[in-house]
């Protein structure tokens, strides 16, 4: 059994006088692929920015590791966004280049002689990895959403990081590519050891997808002050491979008076 590398003790984030999650307690151990699913606007963004760093808990820690989070992002941790957005006028290895030379060259931005011989080598592997390779010449617009978003997933993994934040990566993706995507994650998953916290709307891709699934949802309610509480993970559930204990849907998410659709699209 592998260490815990995450732990979340008694987080909550508020913006304002509105609470938007609250006491959020959560071990995962390395290697986890986590799924989260819960309704739009219950915070799950805001807690993939928390684990990266880009905003901090109200209140609560967070440790990875065994070690409070760093103040800002590391790369250790990658993040994947629905939309990615990349310079039109680079090419895919320009554009993976680019981002390395931030990374190692943030002054100059540029990498010379054996730095970049050695970057355009990562690049090359990454490609490789992600199917990319024959594309690698290629400019944004002539790329498919399904091309555009194995970038995304390439640049995050070109600072191999350890912990994988993925927020709604296949959101805006076809059904036939979604499927080819969710094979390709789960391979890159089990070949780089990583752990993965992936946001989506798809209640299916979450049980297809993740060894664990998390759901965040309000327990709470005032209708005379909807912003006085906030969400926290409300199921946590281990799945296995073939989602034989996969609870149904109502289950999860029993539908509440204030509530005029489903909490998931
Ligand atoms: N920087 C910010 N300043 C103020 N409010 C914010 C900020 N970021 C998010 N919020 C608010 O926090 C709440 C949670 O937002 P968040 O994007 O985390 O939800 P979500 O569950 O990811 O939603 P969705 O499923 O629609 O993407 C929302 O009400 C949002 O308006």
């Amino acid at each position: 059994m592998s260490d815990v590398l995450i732990s979340v003790r008694n987080v909550s984030k508020a913006y304002g006088e509105t609470l938007v999650l609250e006491r959020v307690n959560l071990d995962v151990e390395s290697e986890t692929f986590c799924t989260i699913v819960g309704a739009s606007g219950c915070g799950k963004s805001t807690f993939l920015r928390m684990l990266l760093s880009q905003e901090r808990p109200t209140g609560g820690t967070i440790k990875i590791a065994n070690e409070p989070i760093a103040d800002e992002p590391t790369p250790d941790r990658g993040i994947v966004f629905q939309r990615y957005s990349v310079f039109s006028h680079l090419t895919v290895e320009g554009n993976l280049l680019l981002a390395t030379e931030f990374q190692h060259a943030p002054l100059t931005g540029r990498l010379m002689g054996k730095a970049r011989a050695s970057a355009l080598e990562a690049i090359e592997d990454t490609l490789e990895k992600i199917g990319l390779s024959s594309a690698r010449k290629r400019y944004p617009a002539q790329l498919s959403g399904g091309m555009q978003q194995r970038l995304a997933i390439a640049q995050a993994l070109l600072k191999k990081p350890k912990i994988l934040l993925l927020d709604e990566p296949f959101g805006a993706l076809d059904p036939g590519i979604r499927s080819d995507m969710h094979a390709l994650l789960r391979q890159l998953w089990k070949e780089l050891g990583m752990t993965i916290f992936m946001v989506t709307h798809d209640i299916h891709e979450a049980f297809k997808l993740g060894t664990r699934m998390l759901v965040f949802d309000k327990v709470r309610h005032d209708p005379h002050q909807p912003d006085a509480f906030g969400a926290t993970i409300t199921y946590d559930l281990s799945l296995k491979d073939d989602n034989t204990n996969a609870p149904e849907a109502d289950e999860l998410f029993p539908a509440r008076p204030d509530q005029t659709k489903g909490p998931l699209t």
